[in-house]
Order: structure tokens, then C-alpha cells, then sequence
């Protein structure tokens, strides 16, 4: 479950063309990294594969199935958490479930048995079992990202996408979330596109690499293949020092 294909996508914002001839698939559980600079059409893709942006021309496919709005198998982790931060973390994951429930369920906030093991269990699997009933508003960045996670974990998906989810966390707390996120998806088997400006990031937790640069796809390919000519290729003018040295290649334009 879980499979994406993604063909001859083209997005188009009035005449900026944001995505141009976005052809590719990924299999059942494949865990793909999105690589590009700001504008190189990431988001447009994401909110496309989410079904928030339709397609100007092409397709996208989730099993088979052609993508004609949000799904519930299809959950997304945002880089701003948009979680609700007077309630607990528990409260907060157990609102991934709530696109499962009836609408009166789901105004009431009421959740069946099943539900809660599942938040419990979503908690455990991103290290916050023990925090579980903290307000989210007293947590650290990088543990409200967790909790994100955990509340997309709950909503039970196939397909998860992650829009630059520790762009805004310093470097140890990025690579303790990405630790999560990538251990999640492979515990339960979920296919994963995940959106990073961090090359280093990218390349310590990418299985697949998928490089955009002015709306075109210019790179599919594994991670012995991205090579620094390729990233010079995706990233443009920038400094492949400051990229070796793990500094982020958005700050390195020379
Ligand atoms: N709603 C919109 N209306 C008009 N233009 C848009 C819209 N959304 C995105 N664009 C344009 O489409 C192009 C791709 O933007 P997109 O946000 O997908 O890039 P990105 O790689 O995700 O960059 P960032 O990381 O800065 O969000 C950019 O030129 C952007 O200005």
C-alpha cells in the first residue's frame, strides 16, 4: 500500500510554471527525499501529492488510485507542527485520528478504544511516551515536531509527506526528528517523501534522492549516485565546501 506515480506533472501558478514534467514512482515503503533550493517547486509538489493542488496537466497516483483531493491514507507533517499547543501530546496525536471519525465524533472529541492505543502507541514509536500528557506549548521544537509526527503516525497512512520538517531546528534536534520520522516509516512500512534543504540531512537519512530545480525533476536517484556535481546541479552557484562541511547549502551562495 502506499505506492506513488507520478506523471507528466505540470503546476502552474497564473504564468510561473512551478512544476514542469514531473515524471516519477516510488514503491511501497521507498523513502524519498525532496532536495532543492527555495522555489524550486517542493511545496507545490507535497500540497499536489496531498491533494490541497490540483495538477495543471499530468497525474499523480497513489495505488493505482488517480489523486482528486486529500485522502485519509495520505498524512502530512508540516514545518510549522500546527499543532494545538494548550493540549497535551496525547491530545494533539489524537487528533490525527479524527479525519477517521464522524463529524459528531469529531466535534465532541470523542475516540473509541482503538484510537487511543493507537496515540499511545504513535507516542512510543517518536520517544515521547513519557512526555505524554505535557502541554505541547512546554515542549522544545524538536519534541512539538515529534508530536507531529506522531499525529500523522495515528491517522494511520500509507503515504506520508513532510514539508521541510526541521528547517527550523538546530542541527542535533533536526537529526533527532529525521531519526524518528525515518524509523517510523520503515517500522510500518510507510512510503515517505520527505522535503529537506539540508544536504547533509539528506544524505545521512535518504534511501532515494529526488532533485528539483526550476520545476524540472533533475535528479532520481540513490544516494551513491548524488554525487557533489549532481548537488552543485540542483543547489546551482553554491559552495561545495561549506556543503562538505555540513553547512546548509542556502547560506552558501558565492
Ligand atoms: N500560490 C501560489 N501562487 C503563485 N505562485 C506560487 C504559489 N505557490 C508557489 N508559487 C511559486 O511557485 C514556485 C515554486 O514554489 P514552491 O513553494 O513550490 O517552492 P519550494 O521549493 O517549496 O520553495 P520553499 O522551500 O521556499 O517553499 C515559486 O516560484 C513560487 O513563487
Amino acid at each position: 500500500m502506499g505506492s506513488i506515480r507520478v506523471e507528466n506533472l505540470s503546476k502552474s501558478y497564473g504564468n510561473v510554471d512551478a512544476l514542469k514534467d514531473v515524471s516519477f514512482e516510488l514503491d511501497e515503503g521507498e523513502f524519498a527525499v525532496l532536495l532543492g533550493v527555495s522555489g524550486a517547486g517542493k511545496s507545490t509538489l507535497l500540497r499536489c501529492l496531498n491533494g490541497l493542488a490540483s495538477p495543471t496537466e499530468g497525474a499523480i497516483y497513489i495505488d493505482d488510485e488517480r489523486i482528486t483531493g486529500p485522502r485519509d491514507d495520505v498524512a502530512m507533517v508540516f514545518q510549522q507542527h500546527n499543532l494545538i499547543t494548550q493540549l497535551s501530546a496525547y491530545e494533539n496525536a489524537l487528533t490525527g485520528a479524527l479525519g477517521r471519525t464522524s463529524s459528531l465524533r469529531s466535534v465532541m472529541r470523542w475516540h473509541n478504544r482503538q484510537e487511543k492505543l493507537e496515540a499511545v502507541r504513535a507516542l512510543d514509536t517518536v520517544g515521547l511516551l513519557d512526555d505524554a500528557s505535557k502541554k505541547v506549548r512546554q515542549m522544545s521544537g524538536g519534541q512539538q515536531q515529534r508530536v507531529g509526527i506522531a499525529r500523522a503516525l495515528v491517522q494511520n497512512p500509507a503515504t506520508m509527506l513532510a514539508d521541510e520538517p526541521v528547517a527550523s531546528l538546530d542541527p542535533a534536534s533536526a537529526e533527532t526528528v529525521m531519526a524518528y520520522l525515518r524509523q517510523a516509516a520503515m517500522e510500518r512500512n510507510i512510503t515517505s517523501i520527505v522535503s529537506l534543504h539540508q544536504v547533509n540531512i539528506a544524505r545521512e537519512f535518504g534511501e532515494r534522492f529526488i532533485g528539483l530545480r526550476d520545476g524540472e525533476l533533475i535528479f532520481d536517484g540513490g544516494i551513491d549516485d548524488l554525487t557533489i556535481d549532481v548537488i552543485d546541479e540542483i543547489y546551482g552557484n553554491v559552495s561545495t565546501d561549506a556543503i562538505r562541511r555540513g553547512r546548509d547549502p542556502e547560506e552558501a551562495h558565492v
